[in-house]
């Protein structure tokens, strides 16, 4: 029987795991998950150090008006000088150390320098453009954990706290099959009855885009020896993703030869459109995912199947992306009992997300894909939707712009 879509995506989560671990430079971590929990090897700041550019001072010399001698002058990077004596300021620069006994700095704007004396304007308060020393972040708290994301601001502060290197999750090779007599190479001779295999360098880019690393088998023929081959290779990956051959035509192979090769089926066949054909197999614990060969029906299973299971292989603690809701602006009728994946324009209208059919929904149709910038998903035991109901939408924007 086939398995309804959360039966499958289930199934899917249930039976992948984050892969082992490695050592990267923080250079090339960015957009990855962390694997170790980093705790603060000293306070930040380290020291306490000016915000402002302008004056250190001792706030108890500082009424309104009074003039302060300039003994010295610090810049950012600079050591601290000797206390500082009563009636007395030193010149330091934003990031500066704060030299001894100045409690408060005194920005350039609120005094006049002339002839080594400064004269303040306004008042001075002890802790003024002070940053004290591990007000940030004490040394010993814990700062990062295993499953974070390592975005600009992670990275920043791991290279504060001095790491070159960091424990991430390993990125999943994936090995990519097209499977097809119809099929030839990109820049190979089109004969009458061939196509491009589009699909290999479309689930390239989707792999390359959730993070892992795309490994190209090249397209076996629809023969048992030529998929054998093939797929035996794509058995040494960590995760196995072959396209078309899994539906219900003569030379639909894939299934059979996966199985003769200790690939244990999970589910085949899903209650969804497009997409129905999808297969989920395990040999032992790598994932192996049949898609169907329509382009559209391979691009929104690996969105909405492979994509997560990708993710929580490289540590995400939530693989399944966000959806956001959008209103429809117009019917949508789609058939019981299974889940419709509807290509949609989404736009922003008054604040407020609006969806629309992209066009035509026919698997065989790519322009309405091209045309898309969301995925909405149609429950199964619904058939009618009506203008101004809202439905769940995955944004395949890229940067999740609207
Ligand atoms: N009698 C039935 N026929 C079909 C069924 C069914 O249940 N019973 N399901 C239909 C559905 S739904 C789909 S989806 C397709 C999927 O079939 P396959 O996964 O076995 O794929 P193929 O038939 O081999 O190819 C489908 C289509 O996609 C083109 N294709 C294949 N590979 C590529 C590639 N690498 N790049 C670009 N395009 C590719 C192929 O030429 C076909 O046009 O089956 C329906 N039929
Ligand atoms: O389910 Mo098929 O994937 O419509 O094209």
């Amino acid at each position: 029987m086939p398995a309804s879509f959360e039966q499958a995506r289930t199934l899917i989560l249930e039976n992948v795991a984050p892969l082992g671990t490695e050592r990267v430079s923080l250079l090339e971590a960015a957009g990855r998950i962390l694997a170790e929990t980093v705790t603060a090897p000293w306070d930040m700041p380290r020291y306490d150090n000016s915000a402002m550019d302008g004056y250190a001072v001792r706030a108890a010399d500082c009424a309104p008006g009074a003039e302060l001698v300039l003994t010295g002058y610090i810049p950012a990077g600079g050591i601290p000088e000797p206390a500082v004596e009563p009636r007395c300021a030193v010149k330091i620069m934003t990031g500066g150390p704060i030299p001894p006994q100045c409690d408060a700095v005194v920005p350039f704007e609120q005094a006049e320098e002339t002839k080594g004396r400064v004269t303040l304007r306004g008042e001075v308060r002890r802790r003024d453009h002070i940053r004290f020393r591990g007000e940030d972040i004490a040394t010993g708290a814990q700062v990062l954990t295993p499953g974070t994301l390592l975005r600009p601001a992670e990275i920043n502060l791991l290279a504060s706290f001095g790491k070159p290197f960091v424990t991430l999750y390993r990125r999943p090779r994936v090995a990519i099959l097209s499977t097809g007599d119809e099929l030839v190479e990109l820049g190979e001779r089109l004969d009458v009855g061939k196509i491009v295999n589009s699909n290999a360098l479309s689930l390239a880019a989707a792999v390359k885009e959730v993070g892992g690393e795309p490994f190209l088998l090249g397209i076996a023929r629809d023969n048992a020896e030529s998929l054998r081959e093939k797929l035996v290779e794509g058995l040494r990956a960590d995760v196995l993703i072959t396209s078309a051959g899994v539906s219900a035509g003569d030379l639909d192979l894939v299934r059979d030869i996966l199985a003769e090769l200790g690939v244990e089926q999970v589910f085949w066949k899903v209650e969804i459109r497009p997409g129905r054909p999808t297969a989920f197999g395990l040999r032992g614990t790598q994932p192996v995912f049949s898609l169907p060969g329509n382009p559209v029906a391979t691009m929104i299973t690996f969105e909405e199947f492979v994509r997560p299971a990708l993710l929580k292989m490289m540590g995400h603690l939530c693989p399944i992306k966000p959806y956001v809701k959008a209103a429809l602006s117009e019917p949508v009728r789609k058939k019981l009992g299974r889940v419709q994946f509807l290509r949609v324009c989404v736009e922003r209208k008054e604040g407020c997300l609006v969806v629309a059919s992209s066009g035509d929904q026919h698997t065989g149709i790519l322009r309405t894909m091209v045309r898309a910038n969301g995925i909405a998903t149609l429950p199964a035991d619904r058939d009618r939707f009506e203008p101004g109901e809202e439905v769940d939408v995955h944004l395949i924007t890229g940067l999740d712009y609207v």
